[in-house]
Protein backbone atom coordinates (compact mmCIF):
# COMPACT_ATOMS: atom_id res chain seq x y z
CA UNK A 1 0.00 0.00 0.00
CA UNK A 2 1.29 3.09 -1.42
CA UNK A 3 0.64 6.31 1.16
CA UNK A 4 -0.25 9.35 -0.91
CA UNK A 5 -0.59 12.28 1.53
CA UNK A 6 -2.34 15.23 -0.20
CA UNK A 7 -2.30 17.25 2.56
CA UNK A 8 0.20 20.61 2.83
CA UNK A 9 0.97 19.27 6.67
CA UNK A 10 1.57 15.33 6.62
CA UNK A 11 4.58 14.65 9.03
CA UNK A 12 7.07 13.43 6.08
CA UNK A 13 5.86 14.75 2.78
CA UNK A 14 3.35 17.47 3.81
CA UNK A 15 2.95 19.43 0.38
CA UNK A 16 4.64 17.48 -2.22
CA UNK A 17 1.53 15.92 -3.68
CA UNK A 18 -1.33 19.14 -3.10
CA UNK A 19 -1.89 19.49 -6.50
CA UNK A 20 -3.55 16.94 -8.80
CA UNK A 21 -1.28 16.40 -11.33
CA UNK A 22 1.55 15.97 -8.90
CA UNK A 23 -0.30 13.29 -6.86
CA UNK A 24 -1.14 11.45 -9.90
CA UNK A 25 2.10 11.34 -11.21
CA UNK A 26 2.83 10.06 -7.72
CA UNK A 27 0.61 7.62 -8.08
CA UNK A 28 1.74 6.48 -11.07
CA UNK A 29 5.21 6.07 -9.96
CA UNK A 30 4.31 3.72 -7.01
CA UNK A 31 2.20 1.78 -8.95
CA UNK A 32 5.40 1.08 -11.51
CA UNK A 33 7.09 0.42 -8.41
CA UNK A 34 4.49 -2.08 -7.71
CA UNK A 35 1.80 -1.00 -5.14
CA UNK A 36 -1.33 -3.09 -5.76
CA UNK A 37 -3.15 -0.08 -3.43
CA UNK A 38 -2.61 3.39 -3.17
CA UNK A 39 -3.72 4.98 0.12
CA UNK A 40 -5.38 8.34 -0.21
CA UNK A 41 -5.21 11.00 2.76
CA UNK A 42 -6.66 14.41 3.01
CA UNK A 43 -6.27 14.81 6.62
CA UNK A 44 -2.92 14.48 8.05
CA UNK A 45 -3.07 12.08 11.32
CA UNK A 46 0.53 12.53 12.32
CA UNK A 47 0.46 13.34 16.56
CA UNK A 48 -0.68 16.96 16.96
CA UNK A 49 -2.09 17.71 13.56
CA UNK A 50 -4.86 20.32 13.17
CA UNK A 51 -8.21 18.78 11.70
CA UNK A 52 -9.11 19.66 8.72
CA UNK A 53 -12.58 21.09 7.24
CA UNK A 54 -14.95 18.48 5.74
CA UNK A 55 -14.97 20.82 2.20
CA UNK A 56 -10.97 20.65 2.71
CA UNK A 57 -10.83 17.73 3.02
CA UNK A 58 -13.35 16.21 -0.11
CA UNK A 59 -11.59 19.13 -2.40
CA UNK A 60 -8.19 17.51 -1.53
CA UNK A 61 -9.16 13.97 -2.36
CA UNK A 62 -11.73 13.50 -4.22
CA UNK A 63 -10.00 15.07 -7.76
CA UNK A 64 -7.24 12.77 -7.37
CA UNK A 65 -8.96 9.10 -6.79
CA UNK A 66 -10.80 10.12 -9.30
CA UNK A 67 -7.60 11.03 -11.61
CA UNK A 68 -6.45 7.86 -9.99
CA UNK A 69 -9.35 5.61 -11.02
CA UNK A 70 -9.48 7.06 -14.64
CA UNK A 71 -6.06 6.10 -15.16
CA UNK A 72 -4.40 3.73 -13.62
CA UNK A 73 -5.60 0.35 -12.47
CA UNK A 74 -5.00 -0.31 -8.74
CA UNK A 75 -7.03 -0.67 -5.76
CA UNK A 76 -7.54 2.71 -4.18
CA UNK A 77 -7.99 3.29 -0.28
CA UNK A 78 -9.58 6.41 1.30
CA UNK A 79 -7.65 7.41 4.17
CA UNK A 80 -10.38 9.33 6.15
CA UNK A 81 -13.12 9.19 8.85
CA UNK A 82 -15.64 11.74 7.16
CA UNK A 83 -18.68 9.78 6.60
CA UNK A 84 -19.12 12.15 3.12
CA UNK A 85 -15.33 11.83 1.59
CA UNK A 86 -16.38 8.08 2.22
CA UNK A 87 -19.97 8.56 -0.02
CA UNK A 88 -17.83 10.81 -2.91
CA UNK A 89 -14.92 8.73 -2.84
CA UNK A 90 -16.39 5.90 -3.59
CA UNK A 91 -18.28 6.87 -6.38
CA UNK A 92 -15.13 8.46 -8.08
CA UNK A 93 -13.51 4.85 -7.67
CA UNK A 94 -12.35 4.32 -4.20
CA UNK A 95 -12.10 0.40 -3.36
CA UNK A 96 -11.33 0.78 0.07
CA UNK A 97 -12.44 2.84 3.33
CA UNK A 98 -9.01 3.17 5.31
CA UNK A 99 -10.33 4.78 8.30
CA UNK A 100 -7.89 5.26 11.52
CA UNK A 101 -10.77 5.70 13.83
CA UNK A 102 -12.67 2.78 12.90
CA UNK A 103 -15.60 4.18 11.93
CA UNK A 104 -16.97 5.94 15.33
CA UNK A 105 -17.31 9.57 13.72
CA UNK A 106 -21.02 9.96 13.42
CA UNK A 107 -22.64 8.52 10.39
CA UNK A 108 -19.48 6.93 9.21
CA UNK A 109 -20.98 3.11 9.96
CA UNK A 110 -23.80 3.77 7.95
CA UNK A 111 -21.72 5.33 5.03
CA UNK A 112 -18.86 2.58 4.96
CA UNK A 113 -22.23 0.21 4.95
CA UNK A 114 -24.02 1.58 2.67
CA UNK A 115 -20.70 1.98 -0.04
CA UNK A 116 -19.50 -1.70 -0.10
CA UNK A 117 -16.22 -0.97 0.09
CA UNK A 118 -13.51 -2.81 1.65
CA UNK A 119 -13.00 -0.68 5.80
CA UNK A 120 -10.14 -1.30 7.11
CA UNK A 121 -10.51 -0.76 11.11
CA UNK A 122 -7.23 0.65 13.12
CA UNK A 123 -6.73 0.73 16.77
CA UNK A 124 -6.40 4.26 17.92
CA UNK A 125 -5.76 5.21 21.61
CA UNK A 126 -6.77 8.79 21.98
CA UNK A 127 -7.21 11.61 19.09
CA UNK A 128 -4.45 12.45 16.70
CA UNK A 129 -3.84 15.43 18.58
CA UNK A 130 -3.16 14.22 22.12
CA UNK A 131 -2.59 10.63 21.62
CA UNK A 132 0.94 10.92 22.23
CA UNK A 133 0.89 12.71 25.47
CA UNK A 134 2.04 9.89 27.74
CA UNK A 135 -0.14 7.10 26.05
CA UNK A 136 -1.09 4.27 28.37
CA UNK A 137 -2.82 1.03 28.77
CA UNK A 138 -5.03 -1.31 31.57
CA UNK A 139 -2.14 -3.30 32.88
CA UNK A 140 0.28 -1.70 30.61
CA UNK A 141 -1.05 -4.19 28.17
CA UNK A 142 -1.48 -2.42 24.98
CA UNK A 143 -1.68 -6.05 22.83
CA UNK A 144 -4.95 -7.28 24.95
CA UNK A 145 -6.13 -3.52 24.52
CA UNK A 146 -6.00 -3.80 20.55
CA UNK A 147 -7.53 -6.91 20.79
CA UNK A 148 -10.29 -6.38 22.81
CA UNK A 149 -10.68 -2.67 20.91
CA UNK A 150 -10.58 -4.54 17.31
CA UNK A 151 -13.43 -7.09 18.43
CA UNK A 152 -15.61 -4.03 19.30
CA UNK A 153 -14.86 -2.54 15.87
CA UNK A 154 -15.26 -5.54 13.75
CA UNK A 155 -18.74 -6.50 15.83
CA UNK A 156 -20.10 -3.10 15.20
CA UNK A 157 -19.29 -3.54 11.32
CA UNK A 158 -21.13 -6.96 11.34
CA UNK A 159 -23.99 -5.29 13.77
CA UNK A 160 -23.93 -2.49 10.89
CA UNK A 161 -24.14 -5.41 7.92
CA UNK A 162 -20.91 -5.00 6.54
CA UNK A 163 -19.73 -8.51 6.07
CA UNK A 164 -16.52 -10.12 7.25
CA UNK A 165 -14.97 -10.51 3.72
CA UNK A 166 -15.01 -6.49 3.15
CA UNK A 167 -13.13 -6.27 6.71
CA UNK A 168 -9.24 -5.98 7.24
CA UNK A 169 -7.48 -5.41 10.73
CA UNK A 170 -4.76 -2.85 12.15
CA UNK A 171 -3.34 -2.66 15.20
CA UNK A 172 -2.28 0.86 14.22
CA UNK A 173 1.36 1.41 14.78
CA UNK A 174 2.50 5.23 16.48
CA UNK A 175 -1.49 6.43 17.19
CA UNK A 176 -0.77 6.10 20.71
CA UNK A 177 1.89 4.10 21.67
CA UNK A 178 5.17 4.85 23.29
CA UNK A 179 8.49 2.99 21.73
CA UNK A 180 7.41 0.06 23.98
CA UNK A 181 4.19 -0.32 23.11
CA UNK A 182 5.15 -0.14 19.26
CA UNK A 183 7.95 -2.53 19.87
CA UNK A 184 5.97 -5.15 22.41
CA UNK A 185 2.99 -5.04 19.67
CA UNK A 186 5.51 -5.85 16.77
CA UNK A 187 6.58 -8.65 18.70
CA UNK A 188 3.58 -10.25 19.11
CA UNK A 189 1.72 -9.23 16.04
CA UNK A 190 0.71 -12.64 15.70
CA UNK A 191 -1.99 -12.76 17.98
CA UNK A 192 -4.09 -10.77 15.70
CA UNK A 193 -4.21 -13.86 13.26
CA UNK A 194 -7.00 -15.02 15.91
CA UNK A 195 -9.34 -12.85 13.39
CA UNK A 196 -8.58 -14.82 10.78
CA UNK A 197 -9.19 -11.75 8.56
CA UNK A 198 -6.65 -9.69 6.75
CA UNK A 199 -3.82 -8.03 8.76
CA UNK A 200 -2.63 -4.41 7.24
CA UNK A 201 0.26 -2.47 8.73
CA UNK A 202 2.10 0.47 8.74
CA UNK A 203 5.40 1.50 10.39
CA UNK A 204 6.96 3.74 7.75
CA UNK A 205 9.19 6.88 8.88
CA UNK A 206 7.18 7.06 12.16
CA UNK A 207 8.54 8.19 15.46
CA UNK A 208 9.52 4.45 16.94
CA UNK A 209 12.36 4.64 14.89
CA UNK A 210 13.20 8.02 15.48
CA UNK A 211 12.74 6.99 19.51
CA UNK A 212 14.85 3.39 18.76
CA UNK A 213 17.91 4.79 16.40
CA UNK A 214 17.58 8.57 16.66
CA UNK A 215 17.06 9.07 12.98
CA UNK A 216 14.86 11.90 11.65
CA UNK A 217 12.09 11.41 9.38
CA UNK A 218 14.29 11.55 6.07
CA UNK A 219 16.65 8.78 7.34
CA UNK A 220 13.90 6.08 8.10
CA UNK A 221 14.21 3.76 5.24
CA UNK A 222 16.38 1.12 6.48
CA UNK A 223 14.67 0.56 9.68
CA UNK A 224 11.30 0.78 8.09
CA UNK A 225 12.56 -2.00 6.36
CA UNK A 226 13.19 -4.31 8.85
CA UNK A 227 10.18 -3.44 10.78
CA UNK A 228 7.83 -4.34 7.77
CA UNK A 229 9.98 -7.87 6.81
CA UNK A 230 9.57 -8.13 10.88
CA UNK A 231 5.91 -8.05 10.57
CA UNK A 232 5.90 -10.02 7.21
CA UNK A 233 6.75 -12.62 9.17
CA UNK A 234 4.05 -12.15 12.24
CA UNK A 235 1.32 -12.66 9.58
CA UNK A 236 0.98 -9.24 8.06
CA UNK A 237 -1.28 -9.05 4.74
CA UNK A 238 -1.01 -5.20 3.46
CA UNK A 239 1.95 -3.16 4.35
CA UNK A 240 1.54 0.50 4.19
CA UNK A 241 4.74 2.90 3.40
CA UNK A 242 6.28 5.39 1.44
CA UNK A 243 8.97 3.72 -0.21
CA UNK A 244 7.64 1.38 -2.51
CA UNK A 245 10.29 0.17 -4.83
CA UNK A 246 12.19 -0.64 -1.86
CA UNK A 247 9.60 -2.04 -0.15
CA UNK A 248 8.51 -4.39 -2.53
CA UNK A 249 11.91 -5.88 -2.99
CA UNK A 250 12.62 -5.99 0.98
CA UNK A 251 9.04 -7.83 1.27
CA UNK A 252 9.74 -10.07 -2.20
CA UNK A 253 12.70 -11.17 -0.71
CA UNK A 254 11.30 -11.98 2.70
CA UNK A 255 8.54 -13.67 0.53
CA UNK A 256 11.05 -15.76 -1.19
CA UNK A 257 12.80 -17.24 2.22
CA UNK A 258 9.49 -17.82 4.06
CA UNK A 259 7.89 -19.37 0.90
CA UNK A 260 10.86 -21.40 -0.43
N1 LIG B 1 -4.41 1.63 8.28
C1 LIG B 1 -3.47 2.56 8.59
N2 LIG B 1 -3.60 3.82 8.12
C2 LIG B 1 -2.66 4.72 8.47
N3 LIG B 1 -2.57 6.05 8.16
C3 LIG B 1 -1.46 6.51 8.78
S1 LIG B 1 -1.00 8.17 8.69
C4 LIG B 1 0.33 8.27 9.83
C5 LIG B 1 -0.01 9.23 10.93
C6 LIG B 1 1.08 9.09 11.94
C7 LIG B 1 2.31 9.64 11.68
C8 LIG B 1 3.35 9.51 12.62
C9 LIG B 1 3.10 8.82 13.81
S2 LIG B 1 4.37 8.60 14.96
N4 LIG B 1 4.05 9.36 16.29
O1 LIG B 1 4.46 7.19 15.26
O2 LIG B 1 5.55 9.14 14.33
C10 LIG B 1 1.85 8.29 14.07
C11 LIG B 1 0.83 8.42 13.13
N5 LIG B 1 -0.81 5.54 9.46
C12 LIG B 1 -1.57 4.40 9.27
C13 LIG B 1 -1.44 3.06 9.76
O3 LIG B 1 -0.49 2.68 10.50
N6 LIG B 1 -2.43 2.18 9.39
Amino acid sequence: MGVLNVTPDSFSDGGRFVTRDAALAQARRMVEEGAGIIDVGGESTRPGAAPVSEAQELERVVPVVDAIARELDVIISLDTSTPAVMREGAAAGAGLINDVRSLRRPGALEAAAASGLAVCLMHMNGEPGVMQESPSYPGDDVVADVQRFLRERVDACLAAGITRERLVIDPGFGFGKTLAHNLHLLRELDVLAEFELPLLVGMSRKSMIGHALGRPVDQRLPAGLALHVMALERGAHIIRAHDVRETVDALNMAWAVLNG
